[in-house]
């Protein structure tokens, strides 16, 4: 990360005459909160020269940006990058402004890091704490794109949202399989997806938004990912699962168009307009039972599938992206791709022609001490336009039929909301909910 450079404000909320405006307030929050107001109005960092040395160099290239503001939010259709850094929020304080300062700090600092910079200075006074904590001073942007949600319970009664509610935003129901959830990896009124091609990017996102947080929302969970185990571009191989299995095939692709407005973008049929250009994203913590998974046979796992583990071939083809015959038998009748394999449940065939877009990473999280056996397996995410008509009849099918199951363990489910993108400075996500 290098020198950080200002972000100008672009909107001024019209005030009584001698008091000061909502922007003016929040403004001068967000100064309070450490991230230094620059010209009055903006929401800007300034870095001071260290003392005896020199700010690090930029980093960054063009092609290591990936553009925080725009329609949609960056990290959704945008090409899988190599690490996660995610975290669940609850915000702790009652009041809507101290809740709309943390966002606009936190949207100030997103365009900040995204660009390689620091969100505020490092090294400019040694009788206070430093405002960026600096673990990534020095490093470039990494392709890190931060993408934040809200969760349902931040609906209720504290910020006056209830009627902003959208429907697509039910809690998701108890599905087959949710016997391990744990309620410390589940829900949240937030969330943050941070993803880049560098952890310590990634995970320094995380870090100063609780820091810029503090007293107003805290980490209600988080996990680290690493290997997505999606593509989500054609310009992306497709890597393989923590089961040795190529994992994002079928997956929809960022150059798709026809399948992100269909699946992914929140349209004009949304019952609460402020969520145009978003999605809606689930998140499950899904722990493989790896150790009894390798004793499998080789056959026995492509049966779980419906895919060959090397080629990633569907069982009735020859090369990874040839078409799943599921019609196709074998001669004495059975179908090739099993009834309860994993691909024909999960399909568009199988479920109303719905499909998700997946974003998963692998995690492993040591051992469970209980069992000494490994805590790893899929961070499982999935955005798409309504949970209700996607994610929750596919689940609904996998988690009552699907071979998979013997090996895996749903142990963490969140839904978020997430809104369009932040336009430009001045601007955070969801404002005008609070309009
Ligand atoms: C509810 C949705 C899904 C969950 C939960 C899920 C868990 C899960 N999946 C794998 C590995 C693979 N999944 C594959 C395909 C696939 N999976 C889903 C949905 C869920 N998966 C869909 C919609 C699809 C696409 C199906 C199709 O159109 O054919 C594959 C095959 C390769 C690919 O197309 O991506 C693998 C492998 C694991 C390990 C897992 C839980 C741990
Ligand atoms: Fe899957």
């Amino acid at each position: 990360m290098g020198q950080a450079v200002d972000d100008e404000a672009t909107t001024e909320t019209a005030a009584e005459p001698g008091t000061a405006s909502r922007r003016q307030v929040i403004g001068r929050a967000i100064g309070a909160a450490g991230v230094v107001a620059v010209g009055g109005v903006g929401y800007g960092v300034a870095r001071a020269t260290e003392p005896g040395g020199s700010p690090s160099p930029p980093a960054s290239s063009a092609s290591d940006i990936v553009p925080f503001y725009g329609a949609n939010q960056a990290g959704i259709a945008t090409p899988a990058q190599d690490r996660l850094a995610f975290a669940a929020f609850d915000v702790t304080s009652g009041s809507a402004q101290a809740f709309q300062v943390m966002l606009g700090t936190w949207a100030a600092a997103a365009a900040q890091m995204t660009k390689g910079l620091p969100v505020g200075a490092v090294d400019n006074n040694p009788q206070s704490p430093p405002i960026d904590t600096g673990e990534a001073d020095g490093l470039s942007a990494a392709g890190l794109t931060i993408t934040v949600g809200f969760g349902p319970s931040l609906f209720d009664h504290r910020f006056g949202l209830a009627g902003k509610r959208p429907a697509a935003l039910a809690d998701l129901p108890t599905l087959p399989g949710d016997g391990s959830l744990q309620p410390a990896r589940s829900g949240g009124d937030l969330c943050v997806q941070a993803c880049a091609d560098d952890p310590t990017v990634a995970f320094h996102v995380i870090r100063n938004f609780a820091r810029l947080a503090r007293g107003t929302a805290v980490i209600r969970w988080s996990q680290l990912g690493f290997g997505r185990t999606s593509s989500t571009s054609d310009s992306q191989q497709t890597e393989r699962n923590l089961m040795g299995f190529k994992d994002g095939t079928r997956n929809i692709k960022a150059e798709a168009a026809d399948d992100l407005r269909d699946h992914v973008w929140v349209g004009s049929e949304t019952d609460q307009a402020w969520m145009t250009g978003g999605s809606y994203l689930v998140a499950r913590r899904i722990r493989m039972l790896i150790e009894s998974w390798d004793t499998d046979y080789l056959s026995d796992q492509e049966n779980v599938f419906g895919r060959f583990k090397t080629s990633g071939a569907p069982l009735t083809g020859k090369s990874e992206f040839d078409t799943p015959d599921l019609a196709a038998k074998h001669t004495d009748g059975t179908p090739v791709i099993p009834l309860n394999a994993h691909i024909r449940l999960a399909g568009p065939e199988t479920n109303n022609n719905q499909k998700i877009l997946r974003r998963g990473y692998s995690y492993t999280d040591g051992i469970d001490s209980a069992t000494g056996l490994l805590d790893a397996g899929l961070f499982f995410l999935a955005y798409q336009k309504d949970p209700r008509r996607q994610f929750v009849p596919i689940q609904t099918r996998l988690g009552h039929q699907d071979n998979l199951n013997e090996y895996i363990r749903h142990t963490g489910s969140a839904l978020f909301a997430v809104p369009p993108g932040v336009s430009a400075a001045g601007d955070w996500w969801g404002k005008s909910l609070f309009a």
